[in-house]
């Protein structure tokens, strides 16, 4: 596997392979959530690129970015046995020179859920993954579920500005206890690890109701915001109930029905989603 660097050398592979990379753009840190990503991406193009970038433009002022976990060597590791065969890891200097002046902006659905809770974070997304697309100029790209809104966001810029490559998204990766995996599931304590649980009890709660045929969202919000409740370090951001396309509010919840929560436990912030009405 090639580690590429810089942009420049990153361009020069993309113009030598045009119509057989597969991008699968993560920040690191890498688990089996981003190895799902490259082992599909493996059967959609002959190259696979991993890029690892912990892009300081998503990322508000009060955010994690010193602390966002980081290790390329390990990196490197999981993506080889994943099938990868270049990791592109630039530098923010050579993303973001001195004196760069231009951002990509989905509007509308980035204004909430963790659009309302990270201000200018989705800017921050889209103009890395624009400016991704445009250095490895991949066919066909691939995102987690995980972050729903990310992948909403991601095809609607793919699909405003006319980019010319396939978005696939993947279903989450969970542990074996249920939890979505998550880079920065490393920063939870060990206690608050096992409270974390409670996004997913919260998640099959919603699931139960639903499945018993409840369809009132503020019946079936009743029931998940219970589950996080019984949690008391577990504090709520948002949890809500959206149509899955649009991401609006929904009164009453529909054959499928996005449900979507970020919680914060000791610092950290833990997002996770499911489609009621879906396996
Ligand atoms: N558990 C998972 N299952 C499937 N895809 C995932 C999972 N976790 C992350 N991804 C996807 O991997 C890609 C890179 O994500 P990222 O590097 O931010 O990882 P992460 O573990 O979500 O980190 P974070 O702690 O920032 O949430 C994104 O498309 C994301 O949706
Ligand atoms: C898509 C992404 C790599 C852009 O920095 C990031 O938001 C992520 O890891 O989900
Ligand atoms: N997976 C989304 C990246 C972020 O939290 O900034």
């Amino acid at each position: 596997m090639r580690v590429i660097q810089t942009v420049a050398e990153m361009q020069q592979f993309a113009r030598e392979h045009r119509g057989q990379i597969a991008l699968v753009p993560t920040m690191g840190y890498l688990h089996a959530g981003h190895a799902s990503l490259m082992i599909e991406a493996k059967k959609r193009a002959p190259i696979v690129v991993a890029s690892v970038f912990v892009n300081p433009t998503q990322f508000g002022v009060n955010e994690d970015l010193d602390s966002y976990p980081r290790d390329l060597e390990r990196d490197k590791q999981i993506a080889t046995e994943a099938g990868v065969d270049v990791i592109f890891a630039p530098t923010a200097p050579d993303m973001y020179p001195k004196g760069y002046l231009t951002y990509v902006n989905v509007e509308g659905i980035t204004g909430h859920l963790c659009g309302a809770s990270r201000p200018g974070h989705f800017r921050g997304v889209t103009t890395v993954v624009a400016k991704l697309f445009n250095i490895v100029a991949p066919k066909v790209a691939l995102f987690g579920k995980k972050d729903f809104q990310q992948l909403a966001v991601i095809r609607r810029m793919v699909r405003d500005l006319n980019m010319d490559l396939e978005i696939v998204g993947m279903p989450i990766v969970r542990e074996a206890d249920g939890l979505a995996m998550s880079s920065r599931n490393t920063k939870l304590s060990a206690e608050d690890r096992r409270k974390a649980l409670c996004l997913y009890r919260s998640i099959g709660a919603a699931r139960t109701a639903f499945a018993a045929g409840e369809r009132s969202v503020a019946k079936l919000r009743e029931t998940a915001v219970s589950v996080i409740a019984a949690e008391p370090a577990a504090e709520i951001d948002y949890l809500e109930f959206r149509d899955p396309d649009s991401l609006e509010p929904l009164e009453t919840a529909e054959a499928r029905t996005l449900y979507a929560l970020a919680v914060r436990l000791g610092g950290v912030r833990l997002i996770d989603n499911c489609i009621l009405g879906e396996e």
